[in-house]
């Protein structure tokens, strides 16, 4: 070997030493936090956990925090707390705070979740706000309606045919179908497509990468930059992502020559309120506006249909649920063809079942991480200023102090004004569309599509499991979002039509 390759690669190793002690030392700011060594030492601890056995970092993290507390060093730069109380203080209402590590996870990193810079994140956010308000929200229902009649038709098809439909894959067309016409203001008829093809592949797919890309950032630059035909020959189970991001690219593209791509009756569509925001020139920029679209309609999709999979699943599984919620929508809709928004959100017992689902869905698995910019005591120890701290939502979902019996779906835990054991409100431990200036922008229009496609699916049917069980609704990997055992075939129901 030439000399020269030698003695580069000893002084790469001695580096590398170096680095490593140093992570070690009393020198390094976080070297009093408590945890196993080897995650202070290198990252490759975490992407053993993440790559190599598939999104199974956060499940250990929990088995640490048993071991080491409620705040440990996860890898060499961040620090991870497990106590639901403190979750408020991480991911304040009234702080601008950066969040470090999700700009890499997607190839995507202009958007408004993954946005490092506060200041960056907060003028991009205020030009998605006004569309998800309330009132645009109610201004765009009748096309929600629509979709939900599809939906309802559909499961009429399934009925007559005596097969069993697949929810699992159902859920993301309908929530796909219903994005896509509030940004683009058109959809791919992904809920009558026969197999419900849909985004739900590309966002596993997205997911699992991530874990991959926050190793290796350069991934996604280096898909991009060589032709998709090679990448799909290379790694053909990248086919949906890269297709969704094509499509996505296109769409934007045509759009900024001129094209007109919206072809709904929308009052008006995400992607013209951006275009038309006081956003600067850089922020409409192609990539930008690519950026967006991804996980604007990526945050619509897995999520919402995800915590409705897991609320029917549990309904259809307990007949004492689904007897209450039924009797509830006969007696607010007597004629089982009406549906309407507002009578079903006075319904106390829905609501309830909504809750339950969404606490047992978590939004997103992931560790969620901001960097403070002044130094914040947590207990006895005070954490740097610019430290990455992270908190996960599933852990404070299965708080048993908060929540007892936290892995079972018990809607009654949500009525009559329910407080903890000292007092505080329930409600305030519900952190699946996450907390503070960064928290969930389509909440509106998720509880929207909970309220009116559970309404639908319990006034008018009655379902039977078939071969499902909870392990098809219960987090198996966390691929940033949850996803369940990779071998599920998903939750499938027969269906038969109620008559009173
Ligand atoms: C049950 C359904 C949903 C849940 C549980 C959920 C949960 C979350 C969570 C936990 C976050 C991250 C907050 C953070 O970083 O702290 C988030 C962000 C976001 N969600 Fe949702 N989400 C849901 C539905 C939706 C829907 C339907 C949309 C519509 C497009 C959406 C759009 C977004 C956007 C744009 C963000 C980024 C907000 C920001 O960074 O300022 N979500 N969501």
């Amino acid at each position: 070997m030439p000399r020269g390759i030698v003695l580069l690669a000893g002084a790469f190793a001695v580096y590398v030493v170096g680095l490593y002690l140093y992570r070690l030392s009393p020198l390094h700011p976080l070297a009093k936090f408590p945890g196993p060594k080897l995650a202070a030492v290198t990252s490759w601890y975490e992407a053993y956990y993440e790559i190599v056995l598939s999104g199974q970092y956060s499940k250990k993290i929990s088995q640490l925090h048993d071991q080491y507390g409620p705040i440990i060093r996860v890898t060499p730069h961040e620090l991870h707390i497990r106590d639901s109380r403190f979750f408020d203080e991480v991911y304040s209402k009234n702080l601008q705070v950066d969040k470090e590590g999700w700009d890499k996870r997607f190839g995507s990193e202009h958007s408004v979740l993954t946005t490092v810079n506060a200041a960056f994140h907060k003028r991009r956010r205020a030009a998605l706000n006004p569309m998800f308000s309330r009132r645009s929200i109610l201004s765009f229902i009748h096309i929600i309606y629509r979709h939900i009649d599809t939906l309802s038709t559909r499961m009429q098809e399934f009925e007559a045919r005596k097969e069993p439909l697949n929810l699992t894959l159902a859920f993301p067309a309908l929530t796909g179908d219903i994005i896509m016409d509030y940004f683009f203001g058109f959809n791919y008829a992904q809920l009558k497509d026969p197999e419900f093809a849909s985004f739900h592949d590309a966002f596993m797919k997205i997911g699992a990468t991530g874990h991959l890309a926050t190793q290796f950032p350069l991934i996604f630059p280096i898909m991009n930059s060589i032709p998709h035909f090679i990448t799909e020959w290379l790694q053909p189970a990248a086919k949906p992502l890269l297709k969704f991001k094509r499509d996505q690219w296109d769409l934007i593209g045509r759009t900024l020559r001129g094209d007109e791509i919206k072809r709904n009756d929308a009052q008006k569509t995400i992607f013209q309120e951006i275009l038309n925001s006081k956003l600067p020139l850089e922020d409409k920029s192609h990539q930008r506006l690519a950026d967006e679209a991804q996980i604007v309609v990526g945050g619509g999709v897995e999520t919402t249909a995800f915590a409705l999979t897991i609320a029917v699943f549990h309904i259809i599984n307990t007949p004492r649920i689904y007897e209450r919620l039924h009797a509830d929508l006969v007696s607010a809709f007597p004629n089982r063809a009406t549906l309407e928004l507002i009578p079903l959100e006075q319904m106390p017992y829905l609501k309830a079942c909504i809750m339950e689902a969404v606490r047992l869905s978590y939004g997103l698995s992931a560790r969620n991480p901001r960097t403070h910019d002044k130094p914040i005591q947590y207990k006895q120890y005070v954490i740097p200023a610019k430290t990455t701290i992270a908190m996960t939502i599933p852990e404070v979902s299965h708080d048993e102090d908060i929540f007892p019996n936290s892995r079972e779906f018990i809607p009654e835990r949500w009525l009559d004004d329910p407080k903890t054991k000292d007092g505080v409100p329930l409600d305030r431990f519900m952190v699946s569309f996450g907390r503070g200036t960064r928290s969930c922008l389509g909440i509106t229009l998720a509880w929207t599509e909970l309220y009116l496609t559970l309404g639908m699916m319990f006034r008018r049917f009655q379902f039977e499991i078939f071969e499902a069980d909870k392990s098809d609704v219960e987090m198996g990997h966390d691929f940033f979002i949850p996803v369940t055992r990779l071998d599920s075939k998903g939750v499938r129901v027969f269906v038969t039509s109620t008559h009173d």
